[in-house]
């Protein structure tokens, strides 16, 4: 699903990825962790498309990033979803209509679109706030609306960065419940987080961690202190 080599990518003069390599198959949990400023999210635009792929190699859902024409970004992004950590959702608009705005630009037929967006919110227990413009919900409520605008496109592959950022440990586990949810209907995941109570909630996911824009290791972190991983 997702195959890097050898990726950096550098703001002006600045390294913010240094020569990571992994990958991931169909299916898989990732989690991305490290600290601030590691190159998380950095790592998230560029298998998005939102970042070119300056040096090494990136290959996301079938799509070759190193030769992705502009004008193909729209179809790499019918495949993968992202949740940005400032929601990016549209303020005036209702909740409904920012979650059904990713299912309009498909072509989706009017009846199916509604039973769509409306069972996504069901599982995101927003369907109450449906009609509420999203500039009156709460910080952990436009979380949520931003998930369900990823998830409602049925991604192949649902990237995630910090998505529990703003939200209490409670709401944090419910969060990762609906992740799981996706993951076991076959969504690959990958979320970005340096909250380790949500790297031990999902003991199957592999993880890849980041410091300085450099891969400081993958799985075998599991077993350490924060303080040894430099969180
Ligand atoms: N638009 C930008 N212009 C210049 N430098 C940037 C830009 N975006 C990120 N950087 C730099 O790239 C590095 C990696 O940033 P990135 O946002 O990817 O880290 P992160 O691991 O996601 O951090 P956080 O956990 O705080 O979100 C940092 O040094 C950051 O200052």
């Amino acid at each position: 699903m997702v195959e890097i080599e050898h990726l950096s990518y550098a703001f002006g003069r600045s390294w913010a990825l240094q020569d990571v390599s992994f990958r991931i198959d169909p299916g898989d949990f990732l989690f991305l962790t490290g600290p601030s400023g590691a190159g998380k999210t950095t790592l998230l635009r560029m298998l998005h498309g939102s970042l070119p792929v300056q040096r090494g190699r990136a290959r996301v859902a079938g799509f070759e990033l190193n030769t992705l024409k502009r004008r193909h970004i729209p179809k790499l992004r019918r495949h993968v979803s992202v949740v940005f950590q400032d929601f990016k959702v549209l303020p005036r608009r209702t909740v409904f209509a920012n979650v059904a705005i990713a299912l309009e630009v498909r072509g989706m037929q009017r009846e199916q679109l509604r039973r769509r967006v409306r069972a996504v919110l069901r599982s995101l227990g927003l369907e109450a706030k449906q009609h509420r413009p999203c500039g009156e919900l709460s910080g952990g409520e436009q979380q949520r609306v931003a998930i369900a605008r990823a998830v409602v496109v049925n991604p192949d592959l649902l990237l995630a960065d910090e998505p529990t950022g703003n939200l209490d440990a409670r709401l944090s586990a419910r969060l990762l419940d609906v992740f799981r949810r996706f993951h076991a209907h076959g969504t690959t995941v990958i979320l970005a987080t340096h909250n380790r109570q949500v790297l031990e909630s999902e003991p199957q996911a592999k993880i890849v961690c980041l410091k300085e824009g450099k891969m400081v290791g993958d799985n075998f972190l599991k077993g350490q202190s924060e303080a040894e991983q430099g969180l």
